[in-house]
């Protein structure tokens, strides 16, 4: 397994905005369609992604949960899990190290760290501790994902192979006009799975049917963010989250993001177990490595990286 940390593109930001900005710059405006505000005059007709308890959860019986589960991972490509075994004080441990690195660290010692991850992760091995912890429920929820499909547990841990686990804490300073602009524009995460933490100030937003839905922060929760590998080894059975963080005008915000992936080398592919005549494989086989270079090709943007991979369009 291999870990790193960065700070994202979140440096640059902080430091614009600690200079006093009475305006955003324009290279930061959103065009109209993009803006946080044209989406939240809107009716919300969800209440937002699920909330799943991982005490005592069983995939295999088809409870409450579990359709929970299927119903976030097909209609969201998004949940919150409580009670999934990383304990609450690494959790609270976690962002106070992400705050302590922005709110008292030079602009010299964040590069040192956005470049040096070890530097970052020897935090009172805090970072080391929780990436761990982390993993394991990436893993396990990896074989819930499996199992609610019907396929055997490993299946998915199978395809994926040796995870690379890369932690991203972003910051998100308050915002003069956060009507005009985006913490962080809508995508979807390029791996396997995405495991997010948040402060209580609120900003991630999911897409659901043409709608922006705020993730409602709950302390005690980890956010869980398919991404587009997941995608594709489900034959699009389970959807990717676009998803995209607004800004506030009043508080600053943090959050803790861990992404799994596949190794560069590794073929990925619709399970073997999905594709029958009935139901045809719907995404080309593509490697990792590839599907990383074409993301810094074209850009984040939506979801049009995986949409470039469907065999029928
Ligand atoms: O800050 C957030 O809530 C979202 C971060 C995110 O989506 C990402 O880093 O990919
Ligand atoms: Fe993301």
């Amino acid at each position: 397994m291999e870990v790193s940390v960065s700070a994202g593109n979140s440096v640059g930001v902080q430091t614009l905005a600690e200079s006093g900005l009475a305006h955003v710059p324009s290279q930061y405006i959103q065009p109209p369609e993009n803006r946080p505000v044209s989406f939240s005059c809107r009716k919300t007709s969800d209440s937002g992604i699920p909330v799943i308890d991982l005490f005592n959860f069983d995939p295999q019986r088809s409870d409450e949960m579990c359709q929970e589960l299927r119903r976030g991972c097909s209609d969201w490509g998004a949940f919150q899990v409580r009670n999934h075994g990383v304990p609450k004080r690494l959790l609270e441990d976690m962002i106070k190290v992400g705050l302590t690195f922005f709110k008292e660290c030079s602009v010299a010692e964040k590069c040192k760290y956005s470049c040096d991850p070890n530097s970052a992760a020897s935090e009172g091995g805090v970072v080391e501790e929780y990436s761990d912890h982390i993993k394991e429920l990436a893993l396990k929820l990896m074989s819930m994902i499996s199992e609610s499909l019907g396929l055997q547990s490993s299946c998915i841990e199978d395809i994926v192979g040796e995870v690379y686990q890369n932690i991203t804490i972003s910051y998100y300073p308050p915002c003069p006009q956060p009507e005009l602009t985006l913490g962080l524009q809508a995508h979807s995460d390029i791996g396997a799975i995405t495991l997010l933490i948040q402060d209580d100030v609120g900003g991630l937003q999911v897409l659901k049917d043409d709608e922006w839905v705020t993730v409602q922060p709950l302390s005690d929760a980890i956010v869980v963010i398919l991404a587009d590998q997941t995608e594709i080894m489900t034959n699009g059975q389970y959807r990717s989250a676009q998803h995209r963080a607004i800004t506030n005008s009043h508080r600053s915000r943090l959050s803790v993001g861990t992404f799994h992936d596949p190794s560069k080398t590794r073929k990925i592919a619709p399970a073997a177990p999905l594709i029958s005549e009935d139901s045809p494989a719907k995404y080309k086989e593509v490697t990792y490595g590839d599907y990383v270079s074409s993301w810094y090709t074209k850009g984040p943007e939506g979801k049009r990286n995986i949409d470039a991979l469907l065999l029928h369009q």
